[in-house]
């Protein structure tokens, strides 16, 4: 119980590309891209993987090194501050590890760019010295895989997107693939579930895994607690409008933005700044988050005059007013 306080990812995360759940055609590739490269005896050609949070990009970044045979190093963007802290990561690979980079796009330029020769020829340019006393050295580095991920390719340099061989999007899951994934998931965490149940929060988990796990724990709480210990239809239903959580999938927050929209708004267009101060969030979070989601389900539109609530946004928000 500890353990999974602390960690509360680890143990229901899949390890290996057998027991990762849906995105067949990328899973199908990978299987092929690391054969080869084991077949060869080479290092695996870099790799992007981008999408929206929680879809399985680390998990997938950790099931490519596990069937590589190989250590997987992993950092983000956003802690590479120097190039030297990037040189220090780089010099200490091994032949063929994986380095997983994730938020890949929020690494500063001087840290980018001394990527390029790493990915392109397995060779660090290293500046010693400072004013004209400076040389470069060149440092060779063993052959290893770049690892990117990223929810947001559009803010990728190109230089950088180019020196990728393999760029894979991840989609959002079907309500029937989450329910395979809460299945497995509650398997793991020895939480009794039927078929129905495992579809309801399949339905409610807006096409991402992380929050189907998210939602099993609440419903497994609500099971244990007044509940038989089964999740049932019923109870699922039940625990999840205690959390407030729609038929759609849509939270509290997703809803907010929608009112916000039309009644503030009139139905938009409306910027997303405006929008964010209105609804008391982070521009970002509603851009990586809820926006992406709220597109993909046909209740926003993006233009280039700003968010645009859909007619599906008001038949739905219509049915929480009173
Ligand atoms: N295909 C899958 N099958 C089963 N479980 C999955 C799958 N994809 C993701 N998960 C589960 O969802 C959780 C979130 O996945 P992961 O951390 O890999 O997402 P991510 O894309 O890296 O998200 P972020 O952008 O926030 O870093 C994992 O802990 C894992 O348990
Ligand atoms: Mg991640």
């Amino acid at each position: 119980m500890d353990q999974e306080l602390c960690r509360p990812d680890d143990s229901i995360r899949p390890r290996a590309l057998d027991d990762f759940i849906g995105q067949d055609d990328l899973r199908a590739n990978l299987r092929v891209f690391v054969a080869a490269a084991r077949e060869r005896g080479q290092a695996m050609d870099h790799t992007l993987l981008y999408g929206s949070p929680g879809l399985g990009k680390t998990t997938l970044a950790q099931i490519i090194a596990s069937e590589l045979g190989v250590n997987l190093v992993s950092t983000s963007g956003p802690v590479l501050e120097r190039s030297g802290d990037l040189a220090a990561i780089l010099t200490n690979l091994g032949r063929y590890d994986i380095l997983f980079i994730d938020e890949i796009h929020r690494m500063p330029p001087t840290v980018e760019e001394i990527l390029y020769p790493a990915m392109e020829d397995f060779k660090l340019d290293l500046v010693i010295g400072q004013g004209p006393g400076a040389r470069t050295v060149k440092i060779d580095l063993e052959p290893f895989t770049l690892v990117g991920a990223t929810t947001r390719i559009g803010l990728l340099t190109s230089p950088l997107r180019d020196r990728f061989g393999v760029i894979n999007r991840l989609e959002y899951y079907s309500p029937e693939e989450l329910a395979r994934i809460v299945t497995r998931a509650a398997r793991i965490l020895d939480v009794a579930i039927t078929e129905e149940g495992a579809l309801i929060i399949g339905r409610r988990s807006r096409g991402t895994p992380r929050i189907a796990n998210r939602l099993l724990r609440r419903v497994r709480d609500f099971a244990m607690v007044g509940g038989e210990g089964v999740v049932t239809v019923e109870l699922a239903e039940k625990a999840l409008a205690r959390m407030d959580v729609d038929e759609q999938g849509l939270d509290y927050m997703d809803r907010k933005i929608l009112s916000t929209i039309i009644n503030h708004y009139g139905g938009g267009p409306v910027g997303v700044k405006p929008l964010a101060v209105a609804c008391s969030e982070e521009v970002r979070t509603i851009e990586d988050i809820y926006e992406p989601y709220l597109i993909q389900c046909g209740f926003l539109k993006r233009t280039p005059r700003g968010r645009v609530a859909s007619a599906k946004a008001y038949a739905h928000m219509k049915l929480f007013e009173r």
